[in-house]
């Protein structure tokens, strides 16, 4: 038995010294491709996906597709790092999911910069104080995120990548407290996405919508009367008890985040392309200005409305559709589009998820 695990740990300890100098030939060819790119753009979404969905592919096992495009993730992101460290503004402070959307999308190498609000996300990327910015668009009960929608339509900025992330809520108590909680903080998605929990568990306690869940978490860190539903790593960063957990109503609770910059990407082969667009006001005017999609055989994957500004009883229509708008049956579409919508605005194109 011991022989054996010395035999394994020696196999190991050799693998490990091959691809140690494997990982960092592959870093050298970064750092020459970052020369190559003379100033230019250094982070490539679309190559990235690329990579991470090859891996996937031509994974032998027995790690799964998951933890191995994870890992590449990581290699990926030390190897950018080394052409240009990247910063990336996500909705702070440290703690809240859109660092660890943040992160899972741009791995750990990056410099993630917590902003007050989502707005000041946007702010930082135009201004270009950061690189890229990272803000939550739709949650699987929450639904839509309204601020994140209203400032899209307005800011010159592109989307240039999505994250999917598996969102677990917790409710959290400073240590020892013994009396029920008479309220309850949280973000107002958040709130959403626990309502039936609630219902059942603290039926009597208030709910109280905060701008964050590490605020919430701060709060409930300093009244013995509260407590607070937020993520794991803002238990952390407060020290707070874990009293329940994964008390989300739904149990494949997901929050979609896009992330923003001031380019879109090239084509990767699987991507999605976000626009914006109002119709005439006139009956039946939104199923004509989305006939084109149907038309040209382009599938749309969302749809959201959101009322417009301008005008009462006016809407803006969020919609996502697969594929590029480069590839030719979209473009097609968005051809037509443009002459009959009395406004359109394309986001961005940009590869679906792979993580
Ligand atoms: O292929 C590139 O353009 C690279 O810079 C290399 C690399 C990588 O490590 O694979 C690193 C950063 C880019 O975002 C994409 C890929």
């Amino acid at each position: 038995m011991d022989k054996a695990l010395q035999q394994h740990r020696a196999a190991i300890d050799a693998i490990d010294d091959e691809m140690l100098k494997l990982v960092n030939a592959r870093a050298m060819h970064a750092q020459a491709i970052g020369a190559l790119k003379g100033g230019g753009l250094i982070y490539r979404p679309e190559r990235e996906a690329q990579v991470l969905r090859r891996v996937k592919e031509n994974n032998p096992g027995p790690l799964s597709g998951e933890s191995v495009a994870r890992l590449f993730r990581e290699i990926m992101s030390a190897c950018l790092a080394l052409e240009k460290p990247l910063k990336v503004a996500y909705l702070g402070p440290e703690g809240t999911f859109s660092q660890a959307a943040a992160i899972k999308h741009f791995g750990h190498a990056a410099h993630t910069e917590g902003c007050a609000s989502i707005d000041d996300v946007f702010r930082n990327v135009e201004a270009g104080t950061v690189d890229y910015g990272v803000v939550p668009v739709e949650n699987s009960t929450g639904g839509a995120v309204g601020t994140t929608l209203d400032l899209l339509l307005e800011a010159p900025l592109k989307v240039c990548g999505e994250v999917d992330l598996r969102v677990h809520q917790f409710l959290l108590r400073k240590p020892g407290t013994m009396a029920k909680a008479v309220k309850v903080y949280s973000h107002a998605q958040s709130l959403a996405q626990c309502h039936e929990w609630l219902n059942q568990h603290l039926p009597g306690a208030e709910r109280i919508p905060v701008v964050s869940n590490t605020k919430a978490a701060k709060l409930a860190s300093e009244d013995e009367n509260a407590a607070a539903i937020a993520g794991e790593a803002a238990a952390e960063v407060y020290g707070l008890e874990k009293v329940a957990q994964n008390i989300e109503d739904e149990p494949n609770n997901t929050t979609r985040f896009l992330v923003i910059a001031l380019h879109d990407a090239a084509p990767s082969g699987r991507d999605k392309t976000s626009l914006v667009l109002s119709s005439k006001n006139q009956p039946g005017a939104v199923y004509e200005l989305l006939a084109p999609f149907a038309r040209f055989g382009v599938s749309m994957s969302k749809l959201e409305s959101r009322p417009s500004r301008t005008g009462l009883w006016e809407y803006m229509f969020f919609v996502d559709v697969e594929g590029h708008h480069q590839d030719e049956k979209v473009a097609q579409a968005l051809a037509e589009l443009r002459d009959k919508a009395a406004f359109l605005k394309i986001l961005g194109s940009y590869p679906a998820a792979v993580l």
